[in-house]
């Protein structure tokens, strides 16, 4: 079980590497309590990524890497590492279905370990591993700030109003985020006049986390009810939609939480941009189109629990967290290594074949 430990040094960080384990923001405590998670086995991190005490396809991804290399620690030495971690790599990819990054993090550890020689140190190789899955992350994020920034600019260089939905932020990621990791870095070349944050319910990641993200930064961000972007549009005039990703299909669909792809319909509707930032890691090859990505439901309660009130009333519950945004209402894609103006699988196939730009 994980424990509640010290507040790392430096500023927040959705993960932190200390040396007794994994120290997670516990992002359910979010706004109002900055209180960290010390995650020292790869359960521990399985039961964080399950109760999203970390969340945030980037993120969970890097969270699994750590785990697996808890493990390697807390086996000490093994005949066959394979098998000896096999557990442990199917509790983490069977925490949550959607984000891709997750399986991408875990299959770069599997490869990692597969090649290692007779002798190695390998709770220490696959350490290493996950750090630099973790810093390069936050290194991506830093590229797709500028790409994106620039596509703002590319149409208007003064500052303009945007729509960003759920967090995809600091605390989604290895560090500085991907769409308001291109809200920061616009903000900074003056680009960003407000951002208009969707509460995103139910878990409420725009209420609670970018929010606090922005408000700490200093960058002006309102929020509203997710379906008050409609009247938002038609009233005041907004240049882009902003979010993230959990998972890009090979044809550009792209997985998301849930309410994204109303907020994609609304755009088209009111000639607002839409663009998605999101790491190669994040783009699934293996799916011709967004209807095959798996969709994670959640619990009822996850809607029904408001503040401390339990507002059962026995009517049923659907409660999926994500859904798919169509490439065609897409209109750009800012990965790290380079971005897709409208989208399809032909562009997807080039830009994977491409090397990073950092
Ligand atoms: C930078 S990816 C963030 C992505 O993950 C969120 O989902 P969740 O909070 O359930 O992990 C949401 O889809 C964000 O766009």
């Amino acid at each position: 079980m994980a424990v509640e430990a010290a507040v790392p040094r430096e500023q927040f960080q959705a993960l932190a590497w200390s040396g007794d384990g994994l120290l997670l923001l516990d992002q359910r405590q979010l706004p109002g309590n900055e209180s960290y998670l010390l995650c020292r086995t790869a359960a521990d991190v399985a039961e964080a990524i399950n109760a999203m005490s970390v969340r945030g396809a980037p993120a969970i991804g890097i969270a699994a890497a750590y785990g697996i290399a808890l493990a390697a620690r807390e086996l000490g030495s093994a005949d066959d590492w394979s098998a000896a971690l096999e557990p442990s790599f199917a509790m983490l990819e069977g925490t949550r279905p959607t984000a891709v990054n997750l399986a991408w993090a875990l299959r770069m550890m599997q490869q990692q370990l597969q090649r290692l020689p007779e002798g190695s140190d390998v709770p220490a190789t696959l350490l290493a591993l996950a750090r630099q899955i973790h810093d390069s992350d936050r290194e991506a994020n830093l590229t797709m700030g500028r790409l994106g920034m620039q596509q703002l600019r590319k149409y208007d260089k003064r500052p303009q109003h945007v729509i960003t939905h759920c967090n995809a932020g600091a605390l989604a990621t290895g560090g500085f985020g991907t769409a308001l990791g291109v809200i920061r870095t616009a903000h900074a070349a003056g680009l960003i006049e407000q951002v208009h944050a969707n509460e995103t319910r139910p878990w409420l990641q725009g209420t609670r986390l970018t929010a606090w993200e922005l408000m700490r930064e200093g960058i002006p961000v309102s929020l509203q009810a997710d379906l008050a972007v409609g009247h938002l549009m038609k009233e005041q005039s907004i240049s882009w939609v902003i979010v993230g990703a959990d998972r890009i299909a090979a044809n550009g669909d792209v997985a998301n939480k849930i309410g994204t792809y109303a907020l994609a319909v609304l755009a088209m509707h009111h000639g607002v941009r839409f663009m998605v930032v999101a790491p190669s890691s994040t783009i699934d090859m293996q799916l011709d189109n967004g209807d095959l990505i798996p969709l994670e439901e959640r619990d009822a309660d996850e809607l029904l629990i408001v503040g401390n009130r339990q507002l059962d009333t026995g009517a049923e519950v659907f409660n999926p967290v994500f859904d798919v945004t169509p490439a065609d209402l897409i209109d750009v894609i800012v990965t790290e290594k380079g971005i897709i103006e409208r989208p399809d699988a032909r562009k997807l196939a080039d830009m994977m074949s491409r090397q990073r730009l950092h």
